[in-house]
């Protein structure tokens, strides 16, 4: 079973298919969602996290089916949004321990887990700061953690790196191939190739559908994926946004 099995998903916008016959199952590790504006990532995310629903495919989420069985299908997934949805005013551990009793995790298991999230993010040492305080790289960082704190089995990520330097950016990426490599389901939707590395696999989406989904190694064949990619969707990779 694998912990992300979509099928056959398809969205509209009106007359505009935003999603066209969808497919894709992820095993373990970081599966890189690859695509340029416009190709329907967000609305895939939307679909995975519930925010839309469709009649037309399915989702299923560790074996739970997201249309009969959504609370067990959304009780799997971690998800961090482009869009950063911290309490400034809060310290980084009462953001924790507020999303944690959203999950309703309370008292010292709330403290606990908030303390192992933190650290698997290299974020230990900041819980008393307040959010405010804290870089971009560190909040998306306590982000990604937040995410991890009801344990779920699939890690959603909707370009976790917009807007942040070259550094943080690094950071992130390294983090986050850590908890895949540890056992995590990671879906990570980026159109920056430098996010990908060889041992990760890739969907590409483009126009709504999915050109390919092969290991990144495969994909670029001996050439750089940013030259495989523009060959395939006519688009260019800026892979070094946020540098400098
Ligand atoms: N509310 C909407 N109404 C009409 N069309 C929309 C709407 N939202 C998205 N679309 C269209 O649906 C398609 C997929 O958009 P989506 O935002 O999912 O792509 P994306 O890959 O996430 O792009 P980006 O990286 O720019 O966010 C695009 O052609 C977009 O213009």
């Amino acid at each position: 079973m694998t912990a992300l099995d979509v099928s056959d998903l398809c969205y509209s916008y009106g007359p505009k298919r935003a999603l066209d016959g969808v497919s894709f199952a992820l095993r373990p590790g970081f599966t890189a969602l690859l695509g340029p504006n416009g190709a329907g990532k967000s609305t895939l995310f939307a679909l995975l996290t519930r925010l839309f629903v469709t009649r037309e495919g399915r989702i299923t989420v560790a074996g739970h089916d997201m249309a009969r069985e959504p609370r067990a299908a959304l009780s799997k997934i971690g998800v961090v949004f482009q869009q950063p949805t911290l309490d400034l005013d809060m310290s980084v551990m009462r953001n924790m321990r507020y999303f944690a009793a959203l999950h309703g995790i309370a008292g010292r298991e709330a403290v606990r887990r908030s303390e192992a999230a933190l650290a698997q993010l290299g974020m230990a040492e900041r819980a008393d700061e307040k959010a405010r305080n804290l870089n971009g790289g560190h909040r998306r960082r306590m982000e990604i953690a937040r995410a991890l704190i009801h344990q779920p089995e699939v890690l959603l990520l909707d370009e976790p790196t917009v807007g942040l330097d070259f550094e943080s950016r690094q950071a992130i990426v390294d983090h986050v191939h850590g908890l895949a490599k540890a056992g995590l389901t990671v879906l990570w939707a980026t159109h920056l190739v430098d996010e990908i590395a060889d041992g990760d696999d890739v969907v590409v989406l483009h126009k709504g559908r999915v050109l390919a989904h092969e290991p990144a190694s495969e994909l670029r064949g001996g050439r750089p994926l940013a030259e495989v990619f523009i060959e395939m969707t006519g688009q260019k990779s800026t892979a070094r946004e946020g540098r400098g």
